[in-house]
């Protein structure tokens, strides 16, 4: 690859965040270009291609990576597909974007670790999108500055209008607060060191069985604590919030003021329905950061130890919904490449 040509990439997996990134680096995305993508779906595969020039569809993700004109892979696959195309992609040697979670469970995302160790350079970016939002990026340049004073509590709430149907109660915590793990170390800089996960009466519009809503606690290596509402059959619409308490002041985002109308007699705004259009900006960001990065040489971003991290954490969380109590998350020594 010359330093002008863009980027080629495969996108492995092209269901809803797959096509919507091909969508995205073929008509947002500057200085990249979906070259390959793969789906065990040949037809979704055939379909998301077609709706691009000169893109190869295939079943088998090794097949993509192989392709003509392959720089770079972006990986939508279900979280438990990740692990072997991340394998995969270092054997060539080739830059990541890996959606989120890195991988479901902390043996896999350890497996993963060693394997980038092995390299003995970074080449994954984790898809933990909410770094690029704008909101979340000026409550954490705030936080930067100081002058909020020490953070004490971060309280978060993440609302889905409804799950779908394979979502498990343990879901709620590996695939949804995944997010808030890597938020809150990323805004609060502190590492997760326990989790206690209380669960009201379940809503009764979720589905029989589901735990919905719960609310988990994490404490930190910091001395904060931040705690997660997370409610996925809340039915009136995606709301991601968070607001921070420090010893001088408090911050909040994610409110969605953004319009407000006042129309016969009321007034009001509308709610986001979904990720895709609460996070459209900061997918749009992420992917161009990644794009930009990978074409300087560089990786930035989330990093496998970040996937780790939040894989760790969920997986104490899990324990704590289903054992109750709280459960302290055991993380493995930091490697230097990830300092
Ligand atoms: N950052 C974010 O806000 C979000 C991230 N995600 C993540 O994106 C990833 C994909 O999620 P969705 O698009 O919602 O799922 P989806 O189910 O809509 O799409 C997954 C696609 O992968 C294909 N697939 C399954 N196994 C495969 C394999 N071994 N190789 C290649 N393709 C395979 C399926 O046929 C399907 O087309 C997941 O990791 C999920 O956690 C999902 C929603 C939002
Ligand atoms: O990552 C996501 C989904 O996988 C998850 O299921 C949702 O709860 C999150 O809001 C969304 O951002």
């Amino acid at each position: 690859m010359t330093e002008r040509a863009p980027l080629g990439v495969a996108v492995i997996g092209t269901g809803r965040m797959g096509a919507d990134h091909v969508r995205r680096i073929h008509e947002v995305t500057s200085g990249a270009r979906v070259v390959a993508v793969a789906d065990v779906d040949a037809e979704r595969a055939k379909a998301v291609a077609a709706r691009v020039g000169g893109c190869t569809a295939h079943t088998d993700p090794a097949a993509a990576l192989a392709a003509d004109g392959v720089d770079a892979v972006l990986i939508a696959s279900p979280g438990p597909a990740h692990e072997a195309t991340l394998l995969a992609a270092f054997e060539r040697d080739l830059p990541v974007l890996c959606e989120k979670p890195l991988t479901p469970d902390v043996a896999s995302a350890l497996r993963v670790l060693d394997a980038e160790l092995r390299l003995g350079h970074r080449r994954v970016q984790v898809g933990f999108m909410r770094r690029y939002d704008p909101e979340y990026a000026k409550l954490k340049a705030l936080l930067t500055t100081g002058q909020l004073g020490r953070p004490l509590m971060l309280h978060n709430r993440h609302r889905n209008v409804a799950s779908p149907p394979f979502f498990t109660s343990s879901m709620l915590i590996s695939d949804s607060v995944a997010h808030e793990a890597d938020a809150t170390r990323w805004l609060l800089g502190h590492e997760i060191t326990a989790v206690t996960v209380l669960r009201p009466t379940p809503s009764a519009n979720a589905p029989d069985g589901l735990r919905d809503p719960q609310f988990v606690v994490f404490e930190t290596d910091g001395g904060a604590l931040s705690d997660v509402e997370i409610f996925v059959n809340c039915g009136f619409g995606y709301q991601v919030q968070a607001e921070i308490v420090c010893e001088r002041g408090t911050a909040r985002i994610g409110d969605g003021h953004a319009l407000v109308t006042h129309m016969a007699g009321r007034w009001g705004g509308t709610i986001a329905q979904d990720w895709t259009e609460r996070f459209e900006t900061a997918y749009d960001r992420e992917i161009q950061a990644w794009v930009d990065a990978t074409r300087r040489g560089e990786v930035t971003g989330p990093s496998v130890w970040d996937g780790y991290a939040a894989a760790a954490v969920c997986e104490a969380g899990v324990r704590a919904l289903e054992d109750g109590g709280r459960i302290e998350v055991e993380l493995a020594e930091k490697p230097a490449l990830y300092a």
